[in-house]
């Protein structure tokens, strides 16, 4: 089930907590929702799931508009609200039969999508606990368990690994992932790193707006630029290797990191590499590279740029 959302506005008083906001998520993808607190993630996915209504725009899942056919659209939305509000008095299995009921599982399958759920969410050692007696990490199970008792076909996390300690976050991942090979997942993080490890794309939004779409591996490109290389040349006087680096035709320009251990920091021309002349140039001048590291990118620099403002 494709999710198409379409110039979607909402606003809170004069606020535009999400400012004609347009995406696609092609069905069976897992897509990563990425921004810094108040960007608008969790006004959208409230949206997509038909829990608030906005002004303007309109979100068609599997071809349903969520102002016509809301109903039909939360038969097969499944979401896990940021802070997971559970029953803590309740125990497991009777909390998933009163959720099952809520969305009108036909009462001779409730039994067994318990069992599944409890299965999939790896819930077996702890399912006559009460959810107040359980970990958090156990709780957001549940959390997932009752988003997908259903079986729906699209599943929308809010911030899922949010208070967990490590080990959890790491649990409730592959989790994720296993149930992200059957549905259409669309979740929220702060963490890159999360996104990155579980989603297939990630969409960056920053104060309402969309600043990013894109696969992991285009937003590195499309912020990597020239070609950044750390090079320490030994061999002779800093100054010489300098005057001689600066006379490669690829090269930009060159800046000391650090005098005194001849280190330096070369930009090359747009789509050029200097890799090759900065080798050639050291041998015939009979010198030797004692370190080459290209700079790369990172994620969070690009996230940072992108959203601090
Ligand atoms: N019910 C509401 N009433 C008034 N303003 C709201 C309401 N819900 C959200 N907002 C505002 O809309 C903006 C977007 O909020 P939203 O919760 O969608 O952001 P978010 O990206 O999910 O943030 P976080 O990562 O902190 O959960 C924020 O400025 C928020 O204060």
């Amino acid at each position: 089930m494709d999710i198409v959302v379409e110039h979607l506005t909402k606003r809170y008083g004069p606020q535009k907590a999400v400012d004609n906001v347009s995406f696609r998520v092609k069905a069976g993808e897992v897509l990563g929702f990425l921004g810094p607190n108040g960007a608008g993630k969790t006004t959208t996915m409230k949206a997509i799931s038909c829990y608030i209504k906005p002004e303007e725009g309109d979100i068609l899942v599997g071809g349903y508009s969520i102002h016509e056919h809301p109903e039909m659209i939360k038969k097969n939305i499944g979401y896990l609200p940021e802070n997971n509000p559970l029953y803590q008095e309740m125990n497991i299995i009777d909390f998933l039969e009163f959720i099952a009921k809520i969305h009108s599982v036909p009462k001779y399958l409730i039994p067994e999508r318990i069992l599944d759920m409890v299965r999939t969410c790896g819930l077996e050692g702890e399912k006559h606990k009460l959810i107040g007696e359980l970990s958090k990490g156990y709780q957001q199970r549940v959390g997932l368990a009752q988003a997908l008792i259903h079986d729906p076909e699209i599943l929308i996390l809010d911030e899922p690994t949010t208070g967990l300690d490590p080990n959890q976050i790491v649990e409730i991942r592959e989790l994720i992932k296993r149930i992200g090979k059957e549905k259409t997942v669309i979740l929220s993080s702060h963490i890159l790193a999360e996104v990155e490890a579980t989603c297939d794309r990630i969409l960056i939004i920053n104060n309402g707006r969309i600043v990013v779409d894109g696969t992991a591996e285009e937003l590195r490109k499309q912020a990597a630029g020239n070609e950044i290389l750390k090079v320490g040349i030994q061999g002779g006087e800093v100054k010489d290797i300098f005057d001689l680096l600066f006379q490669i035709e690829t090269i930009e320009s060159v800046d000391f990191i650090d005098v005194d251990k001849n280190l330096f920091e070369i930009q090359s021309k747009p789509d050029s590499s200097s890799v090759k002349s900065i080798f050639d140039t050291c041998v015939k001048n009979d010198l030797y590279i004692s370190e080459l590291t290209p700079t790369e990118t990172k994620l969070e620099d690009i996230f940072r740029e992108l959203t601090l403002h």
